[in-house]
């Protein structure tokens, strides 16, 4: 469960090299026609013949090919028009050149075929002089519900004419403040275009709202929202079209206007519109995780409405919320039964921050550093994701679509495979929707992407959204999690990293986390709740780190150029630099050699009599001692992890064979403690000439496999008499377990 996400080189990967090679010859293509008009113009009828053959062909092909390997590419950035529609001045087709962001103006267009969706949502536009041409929308949302649909009017600002692959040309449109939908009846719509959609004053108020009911109904809701704007409506009407429109928004996750449509301060709501707005302007505070704002919403409302029990349980569900983000007390075994049951496991609890602020780290940017000193196991936090995406490989078509989604960086030849897209386009469209979130992530690190000025400033109403810059906020900080460290250690194949698509999220506070390979804290997941335990004892003010990857992984340094341009300098690798190849290849064979024999002791068991066990013993322990001899540094400095896995699965082996073999339980104890002196443990008591005493007095690295080496100590201990010894071992078993899987509840139940 270590990794971020795993990036690949495509040049690692023949498919990849191919689609991306492809890929950028078109650019260079596209690209020396930068300026020029286009060829020829489109004819109508054919343009929208070929499109609806290919929307109907696309129809076919994806009800067939789920499954399918899809591609999806990262193209060079561009910044998004961040001025006003006033300041800009309009054109049409006909003024457009190739390969240009036409700046300072906007398009108006009309939808006039049904959308085809793909890797973005298109259909066939018409300026006002009935010309057409494609249009390309990206990170629209991912509700099944159409958006362009035949009559719909748009303004495209700063309008970008692209050479598409088809050696055709299109509007391509990557931002979502780029492109405003306008409602029928805005006045910019010109009278030519009007329709009873189109013209809504010539139905009553009353007819809009059962038409936006129906809409809701059949969970058409942005036509439901659409509906419930066109009218020229009494206040009292506009008070029910307004709290409608909240309903649709609370739907969609619109909390921010949600929010907006349920302001008593500026709505004069009468006392039964008034109890459905404090408690629609509940739910939306609560989907904004204002749980403290939330309470107080619910209070005032039960005060003034006793009898809504609604809005009761909805108090109760809230002040749970906040009693968790202020005091970190979880019910963990809550949050596994959660995580079983909720497809995705999107929990219903609140991030807890602990002991740990955001400062600067050096030349590392910000970290996470604590405001005192925590203890080993201590919970640092608790964060709920911002936005998740779920994969399972349980042969759902939802799942299989995800796993396929390669998604190719043009600017860096980096690849991901999996749900990339889709949680970059949940960002984009959960910060859009919602400009109070974009405090949450505008500062998260992004390297050298330098956005333009006014982004995120609500302009026309909307933020001004960078989807390139979410798209690099996201890569280089989102986390992978999977259910168990799959990652590999040799060459990578393409089937390899498809076998390992985890599920994604980004955790915002989490993402201020530095990497040291000897981090001390430990990240697990529990559904989309990411907790983070202190893996030893961490003095006042010392910044937490994590890793990035697992330092086993003889490729970690170029990885973590390729994916989040640093070199690591912890003592590890600076260790690592400093041995010889020739050392770390008697490293290796030393480690193969005794994990050979263990595998043998192990399969002999108790059934092959001491006299075995002992020469093999003898065998592991004379490798063991030669490994020792390839490591310089002191174990408290640099953790000499392959010792430690041999001297832990000697215990376990031991443990595994030793039934009846009495004489052996002294050598699991000595096996046990020296593996955790190996990683940097100082440990009191428990070894020879025992006593009562075992007590850790500086934890060291959190290797893999600890909980397995305290109980095999544990048994040993047991099994010698040595009671108190047996319980002091089973307690940090425990303490490890906690630090690994997150919490106690799960001890002894997981693998
Ligand atoms: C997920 S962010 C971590 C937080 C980041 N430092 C910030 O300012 O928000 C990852 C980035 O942090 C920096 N970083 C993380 N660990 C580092 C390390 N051990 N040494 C140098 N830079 C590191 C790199 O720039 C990396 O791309």
């Amino acid at each position: 469960m270590r990794q971020h996400t795993r990036r690949s080189q495509a040049q690692d990967f023949p498919q990849i090299l191919a689609h991306l090679e492809e890929q950028k010859r078109m650019l260079c293509n596209a690209r020396a026609h930068t300026g020029q008009r286009p060829a020829r113009k489109n004819d109508n009828i054919a343009t929208i013949s070929l499109f609806n053959f290919t929307r109907m062909s696309t129809q076919r092909k994806q009800e067939s090919d789920l499954g399918i390997m899809r591609t999806s590419f990262i193209p060079p950035p561009y910044a998004p028009c961040a001025q006003p529609f006033c300041d800009l001045k309009k054109v049409m087709f006909d003024d457009l050149v190739l390969e240009t962001h036409h700046r300072g103006t906007y398009l108006l267009v009309r939808v006039v075929t049904p959308q085809n969706r793909m890797n973005a949502i298109m259909a066939i536009v018409e300026d006002e002089r009935n010309e057409v041409l494609l249009l390309q929308l990206y990170h629209q949302t991912e509700m099944s519900e159409d958006i362009l649909v035949p009559g719909q009017v748009l303004i495209i600002k700063d309008p970008y004419l692209k050479l598409t692959a088809d050696g055709g040309y299109g509007l391509r449109v990557d931002h979502l403040s780029d492109v405003v939908f306008l409602p029928a009846h805005d006045g910019r719509i010109p009278f030519c275009w009007h329709s009873e959609l189109t013209n809504p004053q010539h139905k009553s108020a009353d007819y809009w709202k059962t038409k936006g009911n129906d809409c809701f109904r059949q969970s058409k809701y942005l036509a439901a929202v659409e509906q419930a704007l066109v009218c020229s409506p009494t206040p009292e009407e506009g008070h029910t079209i307004k709290l409608n429109r909240a309903l649709v928004l609370l739907k969609m996750g619109h909390f921010d206007e949600a929010l907006a449509n349920t302001d008593s301060a500026t709505s004069d709501f009468n006392a039964k519109d008034n109890e459905k707005a404090l408690f629609r302007r509940a739910q939306a505070l609560y989907g904004l995780r204002r749980y403290r704002e939330c309470c107080d919403v619910l209070k005032t409302l039960r005060l003034a409405y006793p009898g809504n029990t609604a809005a009761i349980a909805k108090l109760n569900e809230a002040i749970s919320r906040l009693a968790e983000q202020t005091t970190g007390k979880y019910q963990f075994a809550k949050f596994r039964l959660e995580a079983t049951r909720l497809r995705p496991p999107q929990l219903n609890h609140a991030t807890y921050i602990g002991p740990v602020e955001v400062h600067q780290s050096g030349s590392r940017g910000s970290g996470l550093f604590t405001t005192r000193a925590v203890k080993a196991g201590e919970l640092i936090f608790c964060e709920k994701a911002l936005v998740y995406v779920f994969h399972k490989r349980d042969g759902s078509s939802s799942d299989d679509r995800l796993m396929s989604t390669i998604l190719i960086d043009i600017n860096t030849g980096n690849f991901t495979i999996g749900a990339q897209p889709e949680l970059i386009t949940m960002l984009v469209q959960k910060v859009y929707q919602n400009p109070s979130l974009a405090s949450t992530v505008r500062d998260l690190h992004r390297g050298s992407y330098s956005p333009v000025q006014g982004t995120f400033d609500i302009t026309d109403g909307k933020p001004v959204i960078d989807s390139f810059l979410l798209t690099r906020i996201l890569l280089l900080n989102n986390f992978a999690c999977r259910l168990q460290d799959t990652q590999a250690d040799g060459q990578p194949t393409l089937s390899s990293a498809l076998d390992r698509v985890p599920s994604l999220g980004l955790w915002a506070f989490a993402s201020r986390m530095n990497h040291s390979c000897i981090s001390n804290a430990y990240r697990s997941f529990i559904g989309d709740m990411m907790i983070v335990r202190a893996t030893k004892d961490i003095p006042a003010n010392s910044e937490v780190t994590i890793q990035y990857l697992n330092p086993t992984n003889p490729h970690r340094q170029k990885k973590f150029v390729q994916n989040w341009a640093f070199s690591c300098e912890c003592a590890m690798c600076q260790d690592d630099d400093q041995t010889s190849s020739s050392v770390i290849a008697k490293r290796n064979r030393l480690g193969e050699s005794i994990q050979a024999m263990l595998r043998l002791m192990t399969r002999r068991g108790s059934s092959s009599g001491a006299g075995s066990i002992a020469s093999l013993i003898r065998k592991c322990s004379a490798g063991l001692a030669e490994l020792e001899s390839t490591y310089n540094n002191p174990a408290e400095k640099v953790p000499r992890l392959a010792l430690w896995k041999g001297y832990r699965d000697l215990a376990c082996a031991l443990t595994m064979a030793g039934a009846g073999v009495n004489s052996h339980f002294d050598k699991i104890i000595e096996a046990g403690l020296k593996g955790l002196q190996c990683l940097g443990f100082a440990i009191e008591g428990g070894g020879a000439g025992r006593g009562k005493k075992l007590v850790i007095q500086t934890w060291g690295y959190a290797g893999e496999g600890l909980v397995d080496c305290w109980l095999c100590l544990k048994d040993a201990y047991t099994v010698t008499g040595s009671h108190e010894l047996a319980l002091a071992a089973e307690s940090y078993a425990r303490m490890c377990h906690r630090i690994y899987y997150g919490d106690d509840e799960s001890y002894g139940k997981l693998g």
